[in-house]
């Protein structure tokens, strides 16, 4: 199975925690934002729609007044026609506040007008809003309705009263809403920022104006910022509007009429500006980003490097230049650097134990020689050298009896003398072994046979000359033999020295022979 590395690791967790840390930073940042672009459109609007109303509230009262004003002086004129067209003249042109200016007679009929153009003096209008003020004789602002010449209007009217208190008629100005008016220029002024409109309902949630002319006089239900003014509240608030757009709406109702003006604008408008802003944070992140990925990536490497070059010259322990390696890894860090110590410790305490265990496989614990089995490693390692050699193959003469009159510890005794004497009569090259019991071997590297048994004789003559711990001397018999000489292989080699030792034994003990091949 595929792990993942130390380093992927790193890369991997750095890079998580830096999304996760970018993104969370994003989504926060956007929120708060979002919240508070919102919540500032909703104020703006509320604020917006509340200076409106109130300054439609002034014209409208403005407007009354000034009809008030006339209707003052109307009535000593009602017998002066002139006069009463100069009135409406003046009014209409001085205020500029109506498109259409009338002294209607308590019949109904139009004593005088302006626009002059119109011709409508004389004639008898059947409107709701004439009929509503000749029947209230009070000050009016009327719903919107249609005219009789077919526009959408309201009106406003004053009665007039003589001094007797006698009942004149009433002085009114009209306001065309699909036209050109002051309530167009009022609420028009500053309609369309950024997406941002107004709108000013009736108490009926009809329109009576809105920018877009076409929808003045159609009725909106289902908008909770309408269904909120008409009810008289103000306030501000998101909502889906009838042409389901999501809209931040601020909203406050007239007093002087039951009409209401909301102001809002589109949600995502407002958002528009937040979005791009959102993307050139990215965008100017990314760099760093980058930079910062570059950089996690470089220290990850730095990281996992000394674990990685510790793990992969620990895999190769055996080899002789296993701790130089690991000595030369950077452990820059804690972590690394105890791994690092107990690696070599641990690799010391190995090379120690493989060492003890060598020298003791190969070496014979009586005598401290090396053992058979050492004897037999140094001749295959010579042969595969090709280095030849000489080998003395000798056993101590009845030794046996040696044990059985002096007893086995003395036996032990005499092994060891002789070891020390073979030892002794040895080169530093040279390599003396127990090949068994009472058995020994001189190895001889770059020994011929003539020396090698120079060698034999010489030692065999001081051993017999010499006392060993039984207080007097043993005798050798000492069988030599060469490789390859006398034969091709370490084994046979062996052999030959030994069947040359049986061969001193034989022909009575005491004495060198050598292998029979090279006789
Ligand atoms: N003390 C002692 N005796 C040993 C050891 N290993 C072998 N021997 C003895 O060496 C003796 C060898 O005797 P044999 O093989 O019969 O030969 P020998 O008596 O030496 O007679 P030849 O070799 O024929 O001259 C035996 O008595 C073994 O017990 C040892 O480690 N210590």
């Amino acid at each position: 199975m595929i792990k993942i590395t130390l380093r992927q690791l790193i890369l991997l967790l750095a890079l998580s925690m830096a999304l996760l840390t970018l993104g969370y930073t994003l989504y926060a940042s956007y929120q708060t934002q979002r919240d508070l672009l919102m919540q500032l459109e909703l104020e703006n609007n509320y604020a917006y729609a509340t200076k409106l109303a109130s300054s439609t509230d002034n014209f409208l009262a403005a407007a009354q007044q000034q009809l008030a004003f006339s209707a003052n002086l109307l009535p000593p004129l009602m017998a002066h026609p002139a006069s009463l067209v100069a009135e409406t003249e003046r009014l209409k042109r001085q205020t500029n506040s109506f498109n259409s200016v009338v002294v209607i007679r308590p019949d109904g009929r139009i004593l005088a007008s302006s626009p002059a153009a119109l011709h409508l003096t004389g004639t008898r209008l059947d409107s709701a809003g004439f009929r509503e003020a000749l029947a209230k004789r009070k000050p009016l602002i009327s719903p919107p309705y249609i005219a009789s010449t077919g526009r959408l209007v309201i009106f406003i009217s004053h009665p007039l009263f003589a001094r007797n208190g006698r009942y004149l008629g009433y002085l009114g100005g009209t306001i065309y809403l699909h036209e050109q008016n002051i309530l167009q220029s009022l609420l028009g002024e500053n309609h369309y920022r950024d997406g941002s409109y107004l709108y000013v309902v009736d108490n009926k949630r009809r329109l009576i104006y809105h920018r877009d002319t076409a929808r003045i006089g159609t009725v909106v239900n289902g908008n909770p910022a309408i269904e909120a003014v008409i009810a008289g509240r103000a306030g501000s608030q998101r909502l889906i509007n009838s042409r389901h757009v999501d809209m931040l709406a601020g909203y406050a109702p007239m007093h002087l009429t039951q009409w209401g003006i909301v102001a809002q604008r589109p949600t995502a408008d407002t958002l528009d500006g937040l979005n791009a802003l959102m993307l050139s944070i990215i965008r100017h992140a990314a760099p760093f980003f980058l930079l910062s990925v570059l950089g996690v990536w470089w220290i990850s490497r730095v990281i996992a490097q000394p674990l990685s070059r510790l793990a992969a010259t620990a895999r190769d322990w055996d080899s002789p230049a296993a701790t130089e390696e690991i000595n030369q890894v950077r452990a820059w860090y804690d972590e690394a650097d105890k791994l690092k110590r107990a690696v070599l410790a641990g690799l010391g305490r190995i090379n120690q134990k493989l060492g003890r265990l060598n020298v003791e496989n190969v070496t014979d614990e009586l005598t401290g020689l090396i053992n058979r089995r050492g004897m037999q490693a140094t001749l295959a390692q010579w042969q595969a050298e090709l280095r030849p050699f000489a080998v003395i193959a000798m056993d101590i003469d009845h030794f046996k009896w040696v044990n059985d009159r002096h007893g086995h510890d003395v036996g032990d005794l005499v092994l060891q003398y002789l070891a020390r004497q073979m030892c002794e009569g040895s080169r530093s090259d040279d390599q003396v072994c127990r090949s068994g019991g009472e058995e020994f071997c001189m190895l001889l590297p770059g020994c011929s046979l003539d020396m090698a048994i120079q060698i034999a004789e010489r030692l065999r003559e001081r051993i017999a000359a010499t006392n060993c711990p039984t207080g007097e001397p043993v005798t050798l018999s000492l069988g030599v033999a060469h490789w390859p000489g006398s034969a091709g292989t370490v084994t046979a080699v062996l052999k030959a020295a030994d069947e040359a030792l049986y061969l001193a034994k034989h022909n009575g003990r005491n004495r060198v022979e050598m292998a029979a091949t090279e006789k």
